[in-house]
């Protein structure tokens, strides 16, 4: 039986890289393009297409940062499909980000150098807004919107008698000290994108205890530092094109500077390939290149407090209630 595999923000990036590198390890997948851009979706399924012309690749409208637009892509999906085998949670943003200069050139000349090149810790800050559903737009995008889609699509996920996957595409940039169960949206913070990756390894933890059972497993994965528009947008074109250079040097001696979003699409690729059984809920699976160029995969402890992910699970059901009424009060009013 073909395996159905939904990407999001698969128009780009390491979610594109991911689809073109599934495509080869299976051509009888059927691969769903969940995109907000429809013109750039057809474009990349037009890409795709020329390497793999047989290919089955169909296309979904999905803002993963609108509750409506997740609501009426998970309607879509139910009536598309019986089951979904691979969820890839991938879309994500990191908008408005700033380096702190002075704490880079300090992080040079530190013995903390090589962990401030894989996690950024203490280089970035990123300004953040409220939605048109009054949610933290990097919250809503990077966690929210995706836990939605988990929960409406429920019934694709766990269909009985059968495993389904979900894989987020999280970051070594995911901080506990950039988190605050109190504030899960990080409303009151400066660094939303590490508050959200957190989230993120949290929430797949307090999946795997409350759906393995039902044949669930999800898993988070960093891709390393890879050049994609996301990383294009944190300082300007021309410094990277000047750098560009010294990224190559020091990819010989970190293993994190994985810089082509094919090698940052490794670890997705290899949780493909894994059993369900083989994985450990509590490991970062992230993507790594070696000097000469050779892509592994290295699974990494998760600093992560159970009862914390717990809370933060309920929190999110307590807010889709509240969104999900918003949603059918603003139905009744049109
Ligand atoms: N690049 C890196 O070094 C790292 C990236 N990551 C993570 O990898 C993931 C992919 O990013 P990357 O490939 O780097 O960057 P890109 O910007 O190339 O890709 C991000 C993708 O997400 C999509 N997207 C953004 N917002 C939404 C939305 N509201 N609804 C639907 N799709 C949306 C984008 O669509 P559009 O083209 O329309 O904007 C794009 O397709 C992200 O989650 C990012 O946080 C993690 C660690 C390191
Ligand atoms: C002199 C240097 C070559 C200049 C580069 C400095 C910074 C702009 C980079 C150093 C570490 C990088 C990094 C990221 C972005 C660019 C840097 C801050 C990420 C935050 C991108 C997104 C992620 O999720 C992380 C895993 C990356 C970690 C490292």
């Amino acid at each position: 039986m073909e395996k159905v595999v939904l990407v999001t923000g698969a128009n780009s990036g390491i979610g594109l890289a991911l689809c073109e590198r599934l495509l080869t390890e299976d051509s009888q997948l059927l691969l769903c393009l969940a995109c907000r851009n429809m013109k750039r979706a057809e474009d990349a399924r037009s890409a795709l297409l020329t390497s793999h012309i047989n290919a089955h690749i169909d296309l979904l409208h999905l803002d993963v940062g609108s509750v409506q637009s997740v609501l009426a892509a998970a309607q879509e999906l139910k009536a598309r499909y019986n089951r979904i085998d691979f969820l890839y949670l991938n879309a994500g943003i990191m908008p408005n980000p700033q380096v702190d200069v002075k704490a880079l050139f300090k992080g040079l000349f530190s013995r903390n150098v090589i962990n401030m090149f894989a996690t950024a810790e203490g280089l970035l800050t990123q300004q953040d807004r409220l939605n048109s559903d009054g949610l933290q737009e990097v919250f809503a995008t990077n966690l929210f919107g995706h836990f939605l889609l988990i929960r409406e699509l429920e019934p694709l996920l766990c269909p009985g008698g059968q495993t389904s996957r979900i894989v987020w595409t999280s970051s070594s940039n995911a901080r506990r000290s950039a988190f605050s169960i109190e504030d899960i949206q990080h409303r009151n913070g400066m660094e939303p994108y590490s508050s959200s990756k957190y989230a993120s390894d949290m929430l797949s933890l307090a999946l795997n205890r409350h759906k393995n059972s039902q044949g669930l497993f999800s898993s988070v994965i960093c891709p390393g530092l890879v050049m994609t528009n996301l990383t294009y947008g944190i300082l300007p074109s021309f410094f990277w094109t000047l750098i560009m250079p010294i990224m190559w040097l020091i990819r010989i001696f970190t293993n994190t500077f994985t810089l082509t979003p094919y090698n940052g699409a490794e670890a997705l690729h290899w949780l493909f390939v894994q059993n369900s059984e083989s994985l450990d809920p509590r490991a970062k699976y992230h993507s790594l290149t070696s000097g000469l160029g050779k892509n592994y995969t290295q699974p990494q402890q998760m600093d992560i407090d159970e009862q914390m992910s717990e809370i933060l699970y309920s929190k999110l059901l307590e807010l889709e209630k509240v969104v999900r009424k918003k949603q059918s009060e603003g139905n009744v009013d049109k």
